[in-house]
């Protein structure tokens, strides 16, 4: 796992264009749609339980995320995910909130039970909930960890049985045995509320086009923290850091992402 491949992926998501189907959240879902193709890739927003499991079959990964889930849009997850499952279509998961609400844990659980998950993509509150390490939620906001990032996520992983995600000023992407560290990105990502929900979007983007997962899921992250510290610096405060955001994702080359993509393998 090297800036190359990062670069590589890069290329491959914009020549191919792969098909990102999301059941998301109200309140990012534009962010989200618009991140997508910012990333290459095309997004489309499906989630009534009569058309869920159909359109997966047209896509290249399916994003599913709880941010402002309620019982019906569970149902319809879960009805995509298996499909998508039969189908080889990986699945992107991300448990906006777990441990705030029993809601959300359970249907966290619920899903990873159900469906097979390729990448779990949490902030460091929610991974540490789901590893059973002490993690901390308030709201969406992640309030921390008890331990160790790498170890937290490295137990989720072996716990989940997927690719683990977690974002934070570092990134910790593991399998449970290999980890990667990605350093890129600026701490005003987290003054912008989606964020988050945006990295899962970019980090399935790459997912569609990567044969490891923890490889396409690193990858993405590096280019999505890139975007971000380009966007910072002419960006007066949130609002226009978003813009820049998209504009700064959009404009990233293959070659700028092979020089500043900041990998650790450990
Ligand atoms: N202090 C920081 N420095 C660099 N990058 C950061 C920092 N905080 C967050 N990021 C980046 O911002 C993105 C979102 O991560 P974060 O952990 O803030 O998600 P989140 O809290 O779930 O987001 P949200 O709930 O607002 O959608 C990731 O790509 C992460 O790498
Ligand atoms: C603020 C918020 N509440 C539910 S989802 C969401 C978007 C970012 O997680
Ligand atoms: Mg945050």
């Amino acid at each position: 796992m090297d800036a190359k491949i990062c670069a590589a992926l890069l290329s491959q998501v914009r020549e191919t264009r792969p098909l990102v189907h999301h059941i998301t959240n109200t309140v990012t879902i534009n962010d989200c749609a618009n991140i997508t193709i910012c990333a290459g890739a095309a997004p489309v927003m499906a989630e009534a339980a009569e058309e869920s499991a159909e359109m997966v079959a047209a896509a290249g990964v399916l994003v599913l995320n709880i941010g402002t889930l309620n019982p019906a849009q569970v149902e319809s997850m879960l009805l995509a995910g298996k499909r998508a499952n039969e189908l080889g279509v990986p699945v992107v998961l991300d448990p906006v909130g777990a441990g705030a609400t029993a809601l959300r844990t359970d249907a966290v659980l619920r899903i990873l039970k159900e469906v097979k998950v390729a990448v779990l993509k949490g902030n460091a509150g929610e991974i540490g909930v789901l590893a059973g390490a002490g993690g901390k939620v308030r709201g969406v906001d992640s309030c921390g960890l008890a331990g160790d990032p790498v170890e937290t996520a490295k137990a989720c992983a072996l716990a989940t049985g997927t690719v683990v995600a977690m974002t934070d000023e570092t990134d910790v992407v593991t399998d449970g045995e290999r980890v990667v560290l990605v350093k890129n990105g600026h701490a005003m990502m987290d003054r912008l509320s989606g964020t988050g929900c945006m990295a899962s979007s970019v980090v399935g983007s790459f997912v569609a086009v990567a044969d490891d997962p923890l490889v396409g899921a690193a990858a993405a992250l590096a280019a999505f923290g890139r975007a971000g510290e380009q966007a910072a610096a002419g960006a007066r405060g949130p609002y226009s850091f978003r813009t820049a955001l998209f504009d700064e994702l959009y404009a990233l080359t293959p070659e700028d992402l092979e020089e500043e993509a900041r990998l650790e393998v450990v």
